[in-house]
């Protein structure tokens, strides 16, 4: 069986306050994005996990789709399976790639072995995986508060619009991010800002990530000014980056200057 784990862009990242747990409470609307990785799943005698495509920093044994696999087996009487992870996602880049892998994982094997697992089962099995995990189960887009884990319904309607991701070739690691930002609460609440139409978005819908980032990485602001100049209707950074993203009325010619990085255009 075959799946295509899909990734997400952030609109709007506002970080509230830090948790006792050591985790912060957020507010940001999660839209998924089709640039995807390949996940397979084969029943075997037994278990193996292999990868192919971008390298995957870490233990191979450790990757979050070994993770989910071991989960549901702790509670289940799961088969072996035989896992391949083809990675296009990058790593590090603020698209929940690695997240999303693990919602899929757990997606495929409740549906292969049967196991009959509702979407909030299914939810309370990805937050034990990482904050973004849980999102991946329904994949649609969402308000997400606390953790980024805990949802609410958004009437957001992007489809038509096209997308331009622009990931620098610079990996960005979620906790560094997290340790660099000083967390307050917003004087408008995000969901308020997102209900007023995408053109006020600019000068309205922030990503607090970016107050830390850019100053330490000036090509960020850079890719954003450039999605700017060739017509984006809103531009920001995703997640704790590096990936910079641009929304557009139309399908756009990627300029030589962004051209040099790893870019991915399709529909919302
Ligand atoms: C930046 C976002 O991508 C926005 O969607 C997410 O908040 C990141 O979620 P994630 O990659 O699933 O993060 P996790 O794997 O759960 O946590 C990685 C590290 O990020 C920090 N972290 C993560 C989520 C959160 N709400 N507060 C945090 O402080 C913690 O230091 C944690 O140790
Ligand atoms: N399937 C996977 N894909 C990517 N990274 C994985 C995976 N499984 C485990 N990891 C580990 O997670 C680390 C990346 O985590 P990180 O949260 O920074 O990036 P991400 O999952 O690509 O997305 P984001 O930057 O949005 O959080 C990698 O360095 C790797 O060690």
């Amino acid at each position: 069986m075959l799946t295509f784990p899909t990734c997400k862009i952030n609109i709007g990242l506002r970080i509230t306050e830090k948790r006792p747990d050591g985790f912060h409470n957020l507010q940001s609307c999660f839209y998924p994005v089709g640039w995807s990785d390949v996940l397979e799943l084969i029943p075997a005698s037994e278990f193996s996990f292999t990868d192919s495509g971008l390298a995957i920093p870490g233990d191979p044994t450790k990757n979050l789709c070994v993770r989910a696999y071991q989960l549901l087996k702790a509670d289940f009487e799961l088969p072996p399976v035989q896992m391949h992870l083809h990675k296009i996602v990058p790593i590090g880049a603020g698209l929940g790639g690695g997240s999303s892998d693990a919602a899929f994982a757990l997606k495929l094997l409740n549906e292969r072995f049967a196991l009959g697992l509702t979407v909030a089962q299914l939810q309370d099995y990805a937050r034990r995986l990482g904050s973004d995990c849980a999102f991946f189960i329904e994949n649609k887009p969402m308000y997400c508060v606390e953790k980024g884990d805990v949802f609410q319904e958004v009437s957001l309607d992007l489809s038509g619009y096209t997308i331009l991701l622009v990931y620098p070739n610079l990996a960005i690691s979620t906790a560094e991010a997290y340790a660099g930002v000083r967390p307050r609460l917003p004087e408008t609440p995000l969901s308020e800002q997102l209900q007023a139409p995408i053109e006020t978005w600019r000068d309205s819908v922030h990503n607090d990530f970016e107050d830390s980032l850019f100053p330490v990485y000036p090509v960020l602001a850079d890719i954003k000014h450039q999605l700017y100049d060739i017509g984006a209707v809103y531009a920001s950074m995703s997640g704790s980056g590096s990936t910079v993203y641009g929304i557009f009325q139309a399908p756009v010619t990627v300029s030589n200057h962004l051209g040099r990085y790893n870019v991915w255009q399709g529909k919302l």
